[in-house]
């Protein structure tokens, strides 16, 4: 690093540095006790209020990130005191982590023109002193802040709210302080932090992701304060920040438009569980409050949950990794069915339904039709013919629902007449009819829901019929009409065979129902962050689009993760053509600080295309390579794994992944390294939160996750073979900060035959 110079600070500015601290401490107690006083009494105000709010909130959704918004909207006209009193708290747990560590660095500023300097103090909130009102801490995030990310020792310039301001940096210094103690000083050079990010870099992995406050990079402090444009979409290499870039940024449009946004109104999109679990520190760290996260399956699931019970895509995946044809109509329905041109067939499709197409299922009770679907088709066509589609399964809506009250009444008074015949049915007349009544509503209870939940649309069977009217032909259209019949069939022959909708069918049929029933918006949300962007199809893109009206895209990617398994038309980041053009911009992230400089190599030399991507320059040693001959028993396979990971927890590897292709081989890995005395935790599609120590877990759901130690079980030709499968391994071996261990069965993978022999050690 030319021109990168640390040093320790003299005796007497140490000393100047420690009074300061001392200062700002006091200062921190002080606010502390106020904050005490002013929560407390917000407090009283609120338990009054809180009730009411309570009362107040009509859950009529289970979604519950809409829950949350709505939540906020009622809480803005009830409880002005309920937010004041989570502000106060939120504060005042901030001011407490303030007292171990209210600042992290300073750097002086001299404005042109003047002849002072300005030390500038950066923490995560900012804090004044209460006579002067002079700010003593200034919060990462204010416009001044800036500079300390954008500019070494030297000119430097921020933009204030009244304008450009320039001048020169005379000083930057970084510190590490716990427990309210200066433990070290640090005066930097060009690049910040470089001693710091060091440290940080070369500490072990933890199983809670951790803020890059101190440390954020100049081209990662360009994403965080993008605000010029409402779609931002970033291109980065594995470990380049882009996870951290995106949080640190949330905290900062938080903080930015803290007049305007609540926390609710963002929300994240991840991959998994796990990865949620992962994550969730960063914004309390910062001093922000959560924001929802959820992930794209999840949201999908429970938009659908009245119509079936939706695949997981992880299994999809599964299949996709698992099937040897390359040709197979699933496959090739996969991809059709993700692309834009699928899309705008839907949306086409979709405004014919208004005159004809919507299929009806009828309603049953016992085994007796209540609602036949003939009549009720009648009611969408005929009767209710004027009114545009939502309206009129809106009206159909209330329409069932008289109908169902007459039926309960009648009901009613026959139980009634019934029992004043029979004798030992004893009670007032006026009690007889309340019971009947009850009985006859609990009777009908079911269908009531049903109608609430529009049961009486056949989502599947107008699906299904879409899929055999649309005009599949066409110079989009990715694949020739013949081709899309064979997609057709096997589409209705899984359609027939289970009850789960395959999850390529979900989502196009979620697109089909909201044209329908006009699109479910979440028009409150101001801001939706996207990780993994690369793993979302242009048509779920295009729905996205669709769901926030209002809000701005943070996404970020990386399209050499991409692990659709089937290869996209357009490529994975095409994402961002959904998009207006002049609203959208797009930032690239080439530095890799995860892994050291070796696993680097190893694992771009992978990739056709990574030359790109940077190593940050810390060293460790080579990854290792063991090829294990294909005669060799499973007994042999595994021992040599546990020789491995013994040795990995011996040199000090706190976290070690070891990664197996699918979900079945994770199972045999996790098998046979217990055989070995090995005891490690599984991590599935259904663990929520993320495992410390030795963990065995399949490929895809290691992404975005990072370990000490990677141990990839099985590098063979047998397991990546594919093209797909390339960005895969490349995904997997990414995973590890320090050590990297590949095993390969048999013939290794052509993608480790890719990777120069000087790029790592073998062994056997
Ligand atoms: N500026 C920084 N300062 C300190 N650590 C950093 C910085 N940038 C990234 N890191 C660290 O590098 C690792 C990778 O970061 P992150 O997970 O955000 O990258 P990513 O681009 O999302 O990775 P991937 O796409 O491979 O999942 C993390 O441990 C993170 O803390």
């Amino acid at each position: 690093m030319g021109g990168t110079y640390v040093m320790s600070l003299p005796e007497e500015e140490l000393r100047r540095e420690e009074r300061r601290l001392e200062t700002v401490l006091e200062r921190v107690e002080r606010e502390i006790e106020e904050s005490r006083v002013t929560a407390g009494g917000r407090k009283e105000q609120l338990v009054g209020g809180k009730r009411e709010l309570w009362e107040d909130l009509v859950y009529d959704t289970d979604d519950w990130f809409e829950a949350a918004v709505q939540l906020t909207q009622q809480a803005q006209e009830l409880s002005q005191h309920a937010t004041s009193y989570r502000l106060a708290q939120g504060r005042s747990e901030h001011l407490q982590r303030l007292l171990s560590n209210p600042y992290f660095a300073r750097f002086d500023f001299r404005e042109t023109g003047s002849e002072t300097d300005e030390p500038i103090y950066l923490g995560t909130m900012s804090i004044a002193d209460e006579e002067t009102h002079e700010v003593i801490v200034y919060d990462w995030r204010a416009p001044v802040a800036g500079m300390y990310y954008d500019y070494g020792p030297g000119p430097a310039s921020y933009d204030a709210p009244d304008g450009k301001v320039t001048g020169e940096m005379t000083l930057k210094r970084q510190f590490v302080i716990r427990g309210g103690k200066l433990l070290a000083a640090f005066d930097t050079g060009v690049t910040i932090g470089d001693e710091m990010l060091q440290r940080m870099l070369g500490q072990g992995a933890d199983d809670k992701m951790k803020s890059i406050v101190t440390t954020i990079q100049r081209e990662q402090n360009r994403i965080i304060r993008e605000t010029d444009h409402r779609f931002v979409f970033v291109q980065g290499a594995a470990g380049s920040g882009k996870t951290s870039a995106a949080l640190q940024r949330v905290a900062y449009l938080l903080y930015k438009y803290r007049n305007y946004w609540e926390p609710e109104q963002v929300v994240l999109f991840s991959p998994n569980d796990v990865f949620n679990d992962y994550v969730s520190n960063v914004l309390p760290e910062l001093g922000e409050d959560a924001i929802p996260q959820t992930t794209f399956y999840d949201y999908v699931w429970r938009r659908l949950r009245h119509v079936g019970d939706v695949e997981h895509p992880y299994d999809q995946l599964e299949y996709l990794l698992s099937s040897p044809e390359a040709s197979d109509p699933r496959r090739e329905g996969i991809r059709v069915k993700a692309s834009l041109a699928f899309a705008e067939r839907i949306d086409a499709y979709a405004k014919t339904l208004a005159e004809r197409g919507v299929v009806f299922r009828s309603l049953t009770r016992k085994d007796k039709t209540v609602f036949d679907a003939a009549e009720l088709e009648a009611m969408f066509y005929v009767e209710f013919a004027k009114q545009r589609p939502p309206h009129r399964l809106e009206s159909m809506k209330e329409r069932l629902l008289e109908r169902l009250k007459e039926l309960e009444r009648k009901r009613a008074v026959a139980l009634y007449r019934k029992w004043l015949k029979e004798p030992n049915y004893l009670g007032t007349e006026q009690e007889l009819k309340r019971l009947g009544l009850a009985k006859a509503k609990k009777a009908y209870a079911p269908l009531r829901e049903q109608v609430a939940a529009y049961a009486f649309l056949d989502v599947v069977g107008t699906y299904r019929r879409l899929l055999a009217d649309i005009d599949a032909g066409g110079a989009s259209f990715p694949v020739r009409a013949a081709e899309w019949g064979a997609i057709v069939r096997d589409t209705n022959d899984r359609l027939d065979a289970s009850a789960a909708l395959p999850y390529e069918d979900a989502v196009p049929m979620l697109y089909l129902l909201e044209a329908l029933h006009g699109a479910s918006r979440m028009n409150r949300v101001r801001h939706v962050v996207v990780d993994e962007a690369q793993d979302y199809t242009p048509l779920q893109w295009a729905y996205l689009r669709r769901l926030f009206p209002n809000a701005g895209v943070t996404a970020v990617g990386d399209a050499n993760q991409a692990i659709h398994g089937v290869e996209l038309e357009g490529g994975h980041m095409a994402s961002a053509k959904a998009f207006p053009a002049e609203e959208t911009v797009e930032i690239r992230l080439k530095k890799s600080y995860r892994s050291t400089r070796q696993i680097v190599a190893f694992a771009s030399a992978m990739l056709p295309d990574a030359a790109e991507n940077e190593p940050f320059e810390r060293d460790g040693p080579p990854p290792d390579v063991t090829v294990v001959p294909e005669a060799a028993g499973e007994s042999d396979f595994g021992r040599l794994a546990a020789e491995r990971i013994r040795k990995l927890l011996a040199e000090g590897s706190g976290s070690i992944a070891v990664v197996a292709k699918t979900a079945k081989a994770a199972e045999d890995a996790y098998r046979q390294l217990a055989a070995q005395g090995v005891s490690a935790s599984r991590l599935t599609k259904e663990t929520k939160t993320f495992p410390s120590g030795i963990v065995v877990l399949p490929s895809y759901l290691a992404k975005g996750l990072e370990f000490d130690a990677v141990v990839v079980w099985d590098a063979g030709a047998g397991a990546y073979a594919r093209e797909s499968e390339r960005k895969l391994l490349y995904t997997v071996c990414t995973r590890a900060l320090h050590r990297l261990v590949v095993l390969a069965k048999g013939e290794p993978s052509p993608f480790l035959r890719d990777v120069p022999e000087r790029l790592y050690a073998s062994s056997r």
